[in-house]
C-alpha cells in the first residue's frame, strides 16, 4: 500500500515532502523517494529504506524547487530492489516522474504493447514504470511543445482506457506542474488540500491520506473522485476534470481495516470512527452469540487494533488493558518483505506484561488475521504469560483470497483462512475461542456517511474483483511471480544486490 504525495508551493518543497512521507511511512517501509524541479532541471533521491534512512542532509540540500512529488513503497509488483523504488522517471516527453499507489492487472500486456508501438523499453518488473510510460506515450502522441491542461487530461483519459487495476497516481511534468488521478473505481485513496502562502498565493498538496495534508498545514479540500484528474500548474493554477467514461466509487475496505491511519478521513469516512464501530459490532456479536461469556479483560494487539479493542471492551463492560507492549523501533510486520522477516519481527515487536495475563480469560483483539503470523505467536505468548484462557477476535472477516489492487497478498496458499473453517483456524492458532467480524457488519461500520460510495472493494473476503478482469489464470501467474522465494530471486537479478539485506541498512 504505497504512499504518494505531491506539492506545488511558493517556496522550496523538500522539507514538506519529507515530512509528508514521514506521516505516510505506515503505507510503505521498503523504499522512499522524492523528486523536485527548478527551472528545467529535476532533482531525484530515492533508495531502499525508511524515509529517515534514505534522506540525509546532503540529499535534502540537492532537492531544490517549489514543485515536487514523493513516494514510500510497499512492493506488490516486481521485487524489493532499489531499482524499483519510486518515483520513476522518463525523459520523453518533457521529463516526467511518477509515484503510484496500487497495482495494474495488465502490466505485462502493456509492457509488450509499449515496446511494439513506441519502442519503449521497460527496465524493471514494476507496474508503476509501465504506468508512467503509458502516460508518457499518450502525452507524446499529442505532439505539443507546451502541454496544457487539455493535453494532460487527454493523456489521463487514455490511461484509463488502457490500464486495468488500481491506481492513485501523482505525475510531475518537469517545468509545467503535477497531475493527480485515481482509477475509475477509486480503489486506492487520494485527496488534495490547499493553504495560502505568506504573500497570499495558493499552494496545493495531493496525498494518499488527509493526515499528510493537515500535518503540513494544508486544509482538506476533498477527495479526488474516481477517474478524476487534478492538474496544478507551477503558478498554482488548479484544474480538475473527470477523465473516465464510467466512474464508480468502490474504495478498498482494507484501508479502514488496517492500512490507513486512524486520524485520516478517506472518501468522507473517518477511519477512527469506522474502527470504533468495528469494536462495537464485535461486542454485539459476543453478546448475541455468547451472552454468558467469561471474558475477564480485552487487549489490543498494538498498533492498529487499539481503537476497536477499546470500544469492544467498553461495549462489553469489561476491563481494557494494554497487555502487550510494542517495541516502537520495529515497524509494521504485515508489510515487511518475506515471511521470515515478518515472523522474526512479530516476536521482537510485541512483549507481554505477565501480571495482566496471570489466571485471566483474555480476549485478544486484532484488526485482521491474514497469514496468521501475528496471532500464532501472540496466542502462545499469552499462554506463556499465564493466561487461563486465550480468546481471539478479528475486527475483519476471514481473509481468504489474494489481493491484486496494491496489497501484497499474491498467494491464496499463504492465507491462514484459505480453505479452512473458523474452527480449523482456531485450532491452528491455538486459541480457546476465535471470533471473526461478519462482512455485513464490517460494511455497515464504513457506510452510511458518503452516498457516492456505490460499494466496497472487498475481494480479500469475497474473491469478487471489482474490475471484473481477474481470472484464475491471472491469479496463478501472480502466485508464480510473487511468492516469497521467487520474489527474492528476482530482487538479486535486477539490482545485483541482496535487496532484502540492504533493506534496512543505511548504505551511504
Ligand atoms: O495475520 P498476519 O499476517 O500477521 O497480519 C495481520 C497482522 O499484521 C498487521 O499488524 P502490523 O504489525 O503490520 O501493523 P500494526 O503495528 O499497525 O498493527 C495487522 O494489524 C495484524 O496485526
Ligand atoms: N503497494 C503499492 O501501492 C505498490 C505500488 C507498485 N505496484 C509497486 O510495486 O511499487
Ligand atoms: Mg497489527
Amino acid at each position: 500500500m504505497c504512499g504518494i504525495v505531491g506539492i506545488v508551493s511558493t517556496t522550496n518543497v523538500n522539507q514538506s515532502l519529507y515530512d509528508a512521507l514521514t506521516v505516510l511511512q505506515h503505507r510503505g517501509q521498503d523504499a522512499a523517494g522524492i523528486v523536485t524541479f527548478q527551472d528545467d532541471r529535476f532533482y531525484l533521491r530515492k533508495d531502499n529504506g525508511l524515509v529517515r534512512d534514505v534522506f540525509h542532509t546532503r540529499h535534502m540540500r540537492r532537492l531544490v524547487g517549489n514543485v515536487g512529488i514523493g513516494h514510500v513503497r510497499y512492493p506488490t509488483a516486481g521485487s524489493s530492489s532499489s531499482a524499483e523504488a519510486q518515483p520513476f522517471y522518463v525523459n520523453s516527453p518533457y521529463g516526467i516522474t511518477l509515484a503510484h499507489n496500487g497495482n495494474l492487472t495488465n502490466a505485462d500486456e502493456l509492457s509488450r504493447d509499449l515496446f511494439r508501438t513506441d519502442l519503449r523499453h521497460i527496465n524493471t518488473n514494476s507496474d508503476s514504470e509501465v504506468l508512467l510510460n503509458v502516460f508518457a506515450h499518450e502525452l507524446q502522441k499529442l505532439g505539443k511543445l507546451d502541454p496544457t491542461k487539455d493535453e494532460i487530461f487527454s493523456a489521463v483519459r487514455a490511461v484509463h482506457k488502457r490500464c486495468r487495476g488500481a491506481y492513485a497516481v501523482i505525475a510531475m511534468i518537469t517545468g509545467y506542474g503535477i497531475v493527480g488521478f485515481r482509477d475509475p473505481n477509486g480503489i486506492r485513496p487520494a485527496c488534495y488540500g490547499e493553504r495560502t502562502s505568506e504573500d497570499g498565493r495558493k499552494e496545493y498538496m495531493i496525498a494518499s491520506e488527509s493526515v499528510a495534508l493537515s500535518a503540513a498545514g494544508y486544509s482538506l479540500v476533498r477527495d479526488i473522485a474516481p477517474g478524476e484528474a487534478v492538474y496544478i500548474e507551477t503558478d498554482g493554477t488548479l484544474y480538475t476534470q473527470q477523465c473516465a467514461e464510467d466512474p464508480h466509487l468502490y474504495p478498498c475496505i482494507f484501508e479502514h481495516v488496517y492500512f490507513a491511519r486512524p486520524d485520516s478521513i478517506i472518501d468522507k469516512v473517518s477511519v477512527y470512527k469506522a474502527r470504533l464501530r468495528m469494536g462495537e459490532t464485535l461486542a454485539e456479536k459476543v453478546l448475541r452469540d455468547f451472552p454468558d461469556h467469561d471474558i475477564d479483560v480485552v487487549m489490543p494487539i498494538p498498533d492498529t487494533s487499539r481503537t476497536s479493542a477499546m470500544q469492544m471492551a467498553h461495549r462489553l463492560g469489561v476491563k481494557f488493558r494494554e497487555g502487550f507492549i510494542k517495541n516502537r523501533y520495529i515497524g509494521r510486520t504485515f508489510i515487511m518483505p518475506g515471511q521470515k522477516m515478518r515472523k522474526k519481527s512479530v516476536r521482537q515487536k510485541l512483549n507481554p506484561i505477565d501480571l495482566e495475563f496471570r489466571g485471566k480469560n483474555v480476549m485478544l483483539v486484532d484488526d485482521s488475521i491474514v497469514r496468521g503470523t501475528t496471532c500464532k505467536e501472540i496466542v502462545q505468548m499469552a499462554r506463556d504469560a499465564g493466561a487461563r484462557k486465550v480468546y481471539f477476535a478479528s475486527a475483519a472477516p476471514p481473509v481468504r483470497y489474494p489481493n491484486v489492487y496494491g496489497i501484497d497478498m499474491p498467494s491464496a496458499s499463504e492465507l491462514i483462512a484459505h480453505d479452512r473453517t473458523e474452527e480449523e483456524i482456531r485450532d491452528l492458532i491455538g486459541a480457546d475461542w476465535l471470533l471473526y467480524q461478519d462482512l455485513e457488519d464490517l460494511v455497515t461500520c464504513v457506510s452510511d456517511v458518503n452516498e457516492s460510495i456505490e460499494g466496497w472493494e472487498c475481494s480479500v473476503f469475497t474473491g469478487n474483483y471489482v474490475t471484473g478482469d481477474v481470472d484464475d489464470a491471472y491469479l496463478n501467474r501472480l502466485e508464480e511471480m510473487r511468492n516469497d522465494e521467487k520474489r527474492f530471486q528476482s530482487a538479486g537479478a535486477i539490482s545485483g544486490d541482496n535487496a532484502i539485506i540492504d533493506l534496512y541498512n543505511d548504505e551511504d
